[in-house]
C-alpha cells in the first residue's frame, strides 16, 4: 500500500491510470464542496464582440462590456482576432503533451531534487500543509513574458511546434490584452492608453496548461478549488467539449458554456485594485467529469513584479474612497500561491 506522501507526490493521471477512487488527500470537506445544488443559470454569461467593441458604433456593446466587467468579472470574448484554427492548434498540442508517457513530461517537472517546488514546469500543486486537499489537476506552467526570462528548460520540445506556437499565442494574447484594456479605460472614461501603459515590457505573461483526466468521483474532488485569479487580467482558451468551469454569482454557481472559438476573458485581482474594486475579480471553480478529460490553456496576465498595485488616483475619489492597500505586484503574487493552496483569498488582506 501506499503511504499518503507517496500519493500527494503522483500525478493526478498516474491516480488515474490505477483506476481506484480518489484518495482521501483530495477529497473536499462537505461544506466546501456545494456540488449537489445545481448551477441555476439566472443570466447568461455574456459575449462580447471584441471587433464591434472597438467600431464607433459600438455603444451598445461597451455599455455590456462594462455591466459585465461590474457583474461578472468575467465575459467570453468572440471575433477577438486569434483565427479558431489556430486555437484548435493550441488545445491539440496541450493535449498531445500531456498524453505522452510520464517520463517525457517529467523531464519539465516542477520539482527540484524530486521534492521542492517551483513555479514553473509540469506536476501539481504546491503542497504547503499536511492536511491540504489537493485539486483533480495536472499542469505545465511557463513564463512568457518577458522574453529575456524563459527558462527553455522546462518548455517542451514534444511536440514538435510546441514551443513556437506558445511563442505565438502569447503575441496574439498581447494584442487582445491591449485590445481590452482600452477598452477598459474607454468605458471607465479614462485616457485610452491609461491601462496600457502599465503593462511595459517587464510586465508578466505566464501560461499554465491544465489537464484535467476523468474522475470516478466528480462529486468528491474538485478540477480546481473555488479561487480568484491573483493576475491583473486572465485570458482562458478553453476545452471545445468539456465544460466544468463555473462562476459565483449571486450565492450561484453558473456554469461557463462550451463557445467553441472564443476566449474567456476574467478579471484578475489585479484589476480589481487598479479600479479601485470597480470592476469585479470572480470567485470561480472547476468541476471533474466522469468520463472524460478536460483541457485548457490559461494566459495570467500580471504588471511588472516590481510595481506597486494599488487604485488608479483618477478612480479615488470622496464618492468613492480607496478600497486597497497599496502592494508590490511580487509580494502579492507570492502571497497567492501559498493563500491559494489553503483555500485562502489573498485580496481579502488588502482591502481597507
Ligand atoms: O480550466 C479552467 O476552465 C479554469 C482554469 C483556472 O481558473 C485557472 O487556471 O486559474
Ligand atoms: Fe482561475
Amino acid at each position: 500500500m501506499e503511504g499518503e506522501k507517496e500519493i500527494r507526490s503522483r500525478l493526478v493521471q498516474e491516480l488515474v491510470l490505477n483506476g481506484r477512487d480518489p484518495p482521501s488527500c483530495y477529497v473536499q470537506r462537505d461544506h466546501d464542496r456545494q456540488l449537489n445544488a445545481p448551477p441555476q443559470p439566472s443570466s447568461p454569461i455574456p459575449v462580447i464582440d471584441l471587433d464591434h467593441l472597438s467600431q464607433s458604433d459600438g455603444a451598445d456593446e461597451a455599455v455590456k462590456f462594462r455591466s459585465a466587467l461590474q457583474s461578472w468579472g468575467l465575459f467570453l470574448a468572440i471575433n477577438h482576432g486569434i483565427p479558431g484554427s489556430f486555437l484548435d492548434k493550441v488545445l491539440n498540442l496541450s493535449r498531445e503533451f500531456f498524453h505522452l508517457p510520464l517520463e517525457d513530461k517529467q523531464k519539465f517537472t516542477n520539482l527540484i531534487d524530486g521534492k521542492d517546488f517551483k513555479l514553473e514546469g509540469y506536476g501539481n500543486d504546491i503542497v504547503v500543509s499536511n492536511g491540504q486537499i489537493l485539486d483533480w489537476n495536472d499542469r505545465l506552467y511557463l513564463l512568457i513574458q518577458p522574453e529575456d526570462q524563459r527558462n527553455l528548460a522546462v518548455w517542451p520540445t514534444t511536440p514538435i511546434s510546441f514551443r513556437d506556437t506558445l511563442h505565438e499565442f502569447g503575441k496574439k494574447t498581447e494584442t487582445v490584452r491591449a485590445q481590452i484594456l482600452r477598452a477598459m479605460a474607454k468605458v471607465l472614461e479614462l485616457k485610452e492608453d491609461c491601462f496600457v501603459n502599465h503593462f511595459d515590457e517587464k510586465a508578466t505573461m505566464n501560461a499554465r496548461f491544465n489537464y484535467y483526466p476523468h474522475c470516478k468521483r466528480p462529486d468528491l474532488v474538485f478540477g480546481l478549488k473555488p479561487h480568484s485569479d491573483a493576475s491583473a487580467m486572465t485570458i482562458l482558451l478553453l476545452d471545445k467539449e468539456v465544460g466544468g468551469l463555473q462562476v459565483h454569482k449571486n450565492a450561484e454557481w453558473v456554469d461557463v458554456p462550451v463557445l467553441p472559438n472564443s476566449l474567456l476573458v476574467v478579471v484578475g485581482d489585479g484589476m480589481e485594485i487598479l479600479s479601485n474594486g470597480i470592476f469585479r475579480s470572480p470567485i470561480h471553480r472547476v468541476l471533474t467529469n466522469s468520463d472524460k478529460e478536460r483541457v485548457s490553456v490559461v494566459m495570467f496576465i500580471s504588471l511588472d513584479p516590481e510595481k506597486n498595485l494599488e487604485p488608479l488616483d483618477e478612480l479615488v475619489d470622496e464618492k468613492r474612497p480607496r478600497m486597497y492597500k497599496t502592494v508590490r505586484t511580487k509580494d502579492f503574487l507570492a502571497d497567492h500561491y501559498e493563500d491559494f493552496a489553503e483555500g485562502k483569498r489573498t485580496m481579502d488582506f488588502y482591502k481597507i
